[in-house]
This record gives structure tokens, sequence and C-alpha cells, in this order.
């Protein structure tokens, strides 16, 4: 492994996720202060600001960074955090990419459920288990709702928003595990290594956010 090099205590370095989190994320930092622009489109996947490096990365991969140290800060959504399992400091909670996790069924569906596909297997197993419902749970990596719709699966766990999903594909929600949003995370040692450049950061996106206590 190739050590990395050592980074000054006034440098940043920031794992965004790619997809549609990215924009929103990057607009979300520049009014909080960071001088960042929406990455030109090109393979780079490492973009270099004053005093900040921006590493564009899988939504999964995110609390990975974080946590290991190799990013200090991050932006991801709730869902993904949770799957992840990784114990990083979560101090602002962003509000934007509102959605929900659920379980799903094909409308009017009746009978027991045995196996269930899903991008979220860690949270379905909870959610399962909370449930007392003993199904089988397949990973998969995408349009999970065609499980539903192939008999791959009697049910999926899988994200809803406006619910346009689901009613094109003749699916409904039948219960909802947990509501998720997008969040700043941070890597516990950089907060007291960087401290003096991630306290500003994380009041700054509170006041912008209205988590302050003062008006938006
Ligand atoms: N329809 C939606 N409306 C609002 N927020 C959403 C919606 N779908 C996903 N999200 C939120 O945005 C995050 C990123 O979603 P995105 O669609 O970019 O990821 P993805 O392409 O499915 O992930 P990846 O390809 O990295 O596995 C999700 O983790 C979730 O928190
Ligand atoms: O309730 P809705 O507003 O329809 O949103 C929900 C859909 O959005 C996400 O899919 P996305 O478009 O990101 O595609 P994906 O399946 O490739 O992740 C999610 O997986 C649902 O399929």
């Amino acid at each position: 492994m190739t050590p990395a090099p050592p980074r000054s205590p006034d440098h940043l370095t920031l794992a965004l996720p790619k997809g549609r989190i990215l924009d929103e994320a990057i607009s979300l930092l520049s009014r909080a202060g960071l001088p960042l622009s929406v990455p030109e489109s090109s393979r780079a996947l490492r973009h270099e600001f004053p005093g900040v490096t921006v590493l564009e990365l899988r939504n999964q991969d995110v609390p990975v960074y974080v946590d290991l140290g190799v990013a200090d800060a991050g932006i991801v959504g709730k869902d993904v955090l949770l799957e992840s399992g990784r114990a990083v400091y979560e101090p602002v909670d962003l509000r934007f990419a509102a959605c929900r996790l659920s379980l799903i069924r094909e409308i009017g569906a009746e009978g027991p459920i045995h196996r269930v596909g899903t991008k979220y297997p860690r949270l379905a197993r909870e959610a399962l288990n909370a449930r007392g419902i003993p199904a089988e749970v397949v990973k998969l990596s995408g349009n999970i709702e065609l499980a539903c719709l192939t008999g791959l699966a009697d049910a999926v766990v899988d994200l809803v928003q406006t619910g346009g999903t689901l009613r094109a594909n003749h699916l409904e929600e039948v219960d909802v595990i947990v509501h998720s949003t997008a969040r700043l995370v941070v890597n516990r040692a950089a907060l007291k290594l960087r401290r003096d450049r991630l306290r500003p950061l994380i009041e700054n996106l509170r006041a912008l956010v209205g988590q302050d206590g003062t008006a938006k």
C-alpha cells in the first residue's frame, strides 16, 4: 500500500458521490464558504480547488473513505450511511435528496414473503427481522422494482420519492422502513486535527439549512 502524502491541517479532503447528490452538495458547500465549482465533465476523479480536494466516489464508498480518514468529510444519503454501518460523525442533516426506504409489493399481493430483492441487504434484513418475516434477502444492484415484476422476489426494499416508479410498475408501498436525506459526515480524528476548517463549515451548513436556531 502506498502511504498517502502528509496533508496540511489547513487542507480539506471531501468525499462526494457522483449522481443525483453531487450538484446540490457542491452548491451547498460553496454557499458555506468553500471555493468549489461543479467538476467539469472529464474522466478525472479527483478535483483540486484552493485548500480543498474533492474525491468523486460511488455513494456506498463515501462512508468508507470518511471512516478510514482518507477523506475528512463527505456528503451521503442517510440510507447509504445506515446501510454502511460506519460510525462516522454526522453533524448536519442537509435536508435535500429526501426519500424513504420502503417495503414494496405488487398491488394487491397477498401471502407470505419468501424472497426480497434490494440494494440495501443490511437494512432489509433488520426490517424483516423486526417484523418477524423470515425471508431470504437477495442483493441486487439497480432497477430493483423489476425483481417484483419478474417473480425473482415477492417483495423489494427500495427508495420511494414521488411514487412515480411504483405507479408505473403496478407496485405499492407496504411499509416505510426509514426516511432519508443527505447528511454531512465527518471523520472524528479530522474534526480535531482540522478543527479550524471543519467547525466553520459545520456551523455555516447548519445556518444554511436552518439548524442553528436562527431563521433561514
Ligand atoms: N428518487 C429519489 N428522490 C430523492 N432522493 C433520492 C432518490 N433516489 C435516491 N435518492 C437519494 O440520493 C442518493 C443518491 O442516489 P443516486 O440515484 O445518485 O444513487 P445511485 O445511482 O442509485 O447509486 P450508485 O450508482 O452510487 O449505487 C440515494 O442514496 C438517496 O439518499
Ligand atoms: O418514487 P420515485 O420519484 O419514482 O423515485 C424512486 C426511484 O428513484 C430511484 O431510482 P433511480 O432513478 O435513482 O434509478 P436506480 O434504480 O438506477 O437507482 C429509486 O431506486 C426508485 O426506483
